[in-house]
């Protein structure tokens, strides 16, 4: 690792020298908090998002992993979701269902996806629903603090924007507070019918990861972790701040370029 980060308001930063290297982190920390959770729980509810993270996680399909975790015990959900058939090549489950789900053998009914035959509002209304039920069996845990589900883990990626999931910069939605799953119609970034974890429901769950690289991402970077004045436009990636969970952000070198005070050995 290039380097490893410990800010003062408890979220870390984990940088590596490129994309390889983050990966291979990545499928570790993945697999040590799937081992934590079924150990403690007896199984791992994880949510994933869309883009370069599915990428990322890639090795967590290759050994050892592929022998070692427990995919019996996984339960899968999206953090976001594009309202879209799921043959769709912007689908979000296509993109998991092809780089991830066909490589592990996950149970086919721990897979919950949204209904891709009715509306943006329908489909986070019906999701939302799917998720009460299983905080009901506790197959998801539940938040003491606000009754919110606790995803065991949330992997998000970020937007050169500054968007995670799909909240995107100064959208009504990061505002909502009593829905655990919303909708949007107007997504800056198409397609722009789109489901998503609300804040509350991302800030409730006991570990986040931001799995980010390339330089393009480096000035949202920094704005979401730099302490910077007051006037700072509402970034999604930077109101990410799990109430009673742990953040980490993997970053590659080049995504990590543009923050104070970080300085690289050559
Ligand atoms: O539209 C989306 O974009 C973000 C970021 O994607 P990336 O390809 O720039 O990593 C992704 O995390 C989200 O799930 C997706 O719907």
């Amino acid at each position: 690792m290039a380097l490893s980060w410990n800010k003062k308001d408890g979220r870390e930063l984990r940088i590596y020298e490129n994309a390889d290297e983050l990966s291979s982190n990545l499928a570790e920390y993945i697999a040590e908090l799937s081992e934590s959770s079924i150990k403690e729980r007896g199984v791992f509810a994880i949510a994933l998002s869309g883009g370069s993270l599915i990428t990322l996680m890639g090795k967590l399909c290759e050994a050892p992993y592929n022998k070692t975790v427990d995919w019996a015990k996984w339960y899968i959900f999206w953090a976001d979701e594009r309202v879209v058939a799921k043959s769709h090549a912007d689908s979000n489950y296509k993109l998991v269902k092809d780089g991830f789900l066909s490589k592990v053998p996950i149970v086919h009914s721990h897979v919950h996806s949204i209904n891709d035959m009715v509306t943006a509002e329908q489909a986070a209304e019906d999701y939302e629903f799917v998720i009460r039920q299983l905080v009901r069996t506790r197959v998801i845990s539940v938040s003491e603090i606000n009754d919110c589900p606790r995803f065991d883990l949330i992997l998000l990626g970020m937007g050169p924007d500054g968007h995670v999931a799909s909240l995107f910069p100064n959208h009504s939605v990061l505002n909502e507070k009593e829905q655990w799953v919303t909708f949007i119609t107007d997504s800056p970034k198409p397609p722009p019918e789109r489901i998503t974890f609300t804040l509350p429901v991302i800030n409730s769950a006991s570990n986040v990861a931001i799995v980010v690289t390339g330089a393009s991402k480096s000035e949202a970077v920094h704005l979401a972790i730099d302490e910077i004045g007051p006037d700072l436009p509402e970034l999604p990636a930077r109101m990410v701040r799990p109430i009673n969970g742990d953040l980490v952000w993997f970053l590659d070198l080049s995504a990590a370029s543009k923050i104070e005070g970080v300085k690289f050995s050559e």
